[in-house]
């Protein structure tokens, strides 16, 4: 008796000449029997046959699929054109073999499958079409394609950090067959998200819940690894995430970080799971320990970075910084049309003072200036070290007057400074300052040579003196 899929696996399997290698109908009748799944493609990869495994595993029904190309199988639409042009095609000489693809069920969810799968040819040696036997991988086996997904991720040096969390986020909700994973930052009871997906796009980052009303007080409280994959059988049934979100599952580990808690790292769904196993969870643990590494790494570099722009001996912005700083006044003065000042600074007779008290002595002069700079401007104003002796304050919102007003409030304070050094005279500074009002059309450099003409004006006028 015919099966109703024996005319497609004819199609597919006959050659041009119609000879058949092996009876389709023999074959229909083997794998409809068969524990694994199998699909039949024809020469274009479009569905032929499918036995009942397939309708389990993928959970379509064989009407579904029929005529559909083998994508709809797939993940990753990236895999299926790389198994196109590696092994599914007329040009392929390759006998069967094995890989490991991600699947994607009818509901969405997502499966590691160990696939055999090879191109058939008639006996004419056409290829006729392609069969793939799929079996899902065990539980390690996927812990193990996780762990090396989360190791590509890592390595990347093309994503960012918000990249990186985002992708092992995603790991994690596919190894899991869960739908909302979230990196937590928790203070007390505060429950910051800082990082979220969530397949159904209501979780946002920066949403905050109290920590008892999340499952992760159970994870804290542990301090290791928790999961639950059905609440409502379970002895938290009453517990508040329950009662205002339903998720029926969750698996939490927290994120330690410089030996205290950072947060979390969890995963959950309004859906029950398989109960969660041993690999499970060593692998959010290993997730956990990741993110944890990374915001370490987040935070170094932000040092590093801020560093780079600091001046080492004052403290100060230094040149990079103030140019930068100043490129962004520049551009708001010229959006919002309010004035902007800048005040070129050198302190008088220097090499005087590094002649007469050391360049330890100088280098306490600078400190000694900074503190002063820091204490007179407002919270808008900085001041930045761009040379030895040389700074540079800028003053948003300030006309000439302003700023030379300012000027000689800085100059006044910095006269009654003394700067002690060890068994010497108290070293007192002055300066001379020069003063330039951004005008249309001008750039850092001609708004500064404008301030620094001021500024020799001041000194051949005799020095401790604001100059415009
Ligand atoms: N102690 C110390 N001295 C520095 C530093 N950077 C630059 N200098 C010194 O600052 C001095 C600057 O001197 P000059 O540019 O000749 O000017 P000045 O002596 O300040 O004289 P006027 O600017 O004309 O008042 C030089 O002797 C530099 O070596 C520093 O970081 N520490």
């Amino acid at each position: 008796m015919s099966t109703p899929n024996q005319k497609n696996i004819e199609i597919a399997l006959a050659g041009e000449s119609g000879q058949q290698a092996v009876s389709p109908v023999l074959l229909a009748e083997i794998f409809q029997s068969y524990e694994e799944a199998v699909v039949v493609a024809d020469v274009n990869r479009r569905i032929v046959y499918v036995n009942s495994a397939v309708e389990n595993l993928f959970g379509y029904n064989k009407e579904d699929l029929y005529g559909k190309e083998t994508k709809v199988l797939y993940a990753e639409e990236r895999d299926y054109a790389e198994q196109g042009n590696k092994r599914f095609n007329v040009d392929s000489r390759k006998g069967p073999e094995n890989y490991r693809i991600v699947y994607r069920r009818a509901d969405g969810r997502e499966f590691l499958g160990k696939t055999t799968g090879a191109v058939m040819r008639n006996m004419d040696d056409q290829v006729s079409g392609f069969m793939g036997v799929i079996r899902p991988a065990r539980s390690a086996e996927q812990s193990l394609d996780a762990l090396q997904k989360v190791n590509t991720i890592t390595a990347n040096v093309k994503l960012s950090h918000e990249e990186k969390l985002d992708a092992l986020l995603r790991v994690g909700l596919n190894h899991f067959g869960l739908e909302i994973g979230i990196v937590s930052h928790i203070e007390d009871s505060k429950y910051t998200v800082d990082s979220c997906v969530d397949y159904n796009e209501q979780l946002e980052p920066l949403t905050v819940f109290d920590l008892s009303g999340t499952y992760c007080v159970h994870t804290l409280t542990e301090g290791k690894p928790v999961g639950f994959h059905y609440v409502r059988e379970s002895e938290i049934k009453d517990h508040p995430c329950y009662q205002n979100f339903q998720l029926e599952s969750y698996i939490g580990c927290p994120i330690m970080f410089d030996d205290k808690v950072y947060g979390t790292l969890n995963f959950s769904s309004p859906s029950p799971v398989e109960p969660f196993n041993k690999d499970d969870y060593i692998l959010i643990e290993l997730l956990a320990d990741t993110v944890s590494y990374l915001l370490f790494k987040k935070l170094a570099e932000e040092e590093m970075a801020a560093l780079a722009r600091i001046d080492e001996l004052t403290g100060l912005p230094n040149r990079r910084a103030t140019w930068e700083r100043l490129t962004e006044n520049i551009e708001q003065a010229s959006r919002t049309g309010l004035p902007l000042s800048v005040l070129s600074i050198d302190i008088d007779h220097f090499k005087n003072i590094n002649d007469t008290w050391g360049h330890a002595g100088g280098d306490l002069a600078l400190v000694a200036f900074a503190r002063v700079a820091n204490q007179v401007g407002r919270k808008v104003d900085f001041c930045g070290r761009i040379g030895g002796e040389e700074f540079v304050f800028v003053l948003p919102g300030a006309d000439k007057a302003a700023a030379q007003e300012f000027g000689n409030r800085l100059r006044e304070r910095l006269a009654d400074v003394q700067v002690e050094v060890a068994d010497k005279e108290p070293i007192r500074l002055t300066l001379s300052a020069g003063i330039a009002k951004l005008e249309p059309g001008d750039t850092i450099e001609s708004l500064l040579a404008r301030a620094d003409d001021a500024m020799y004006q001041a000194k051949e006028q005799g020095r401790d003196r604001v100059c415009l």
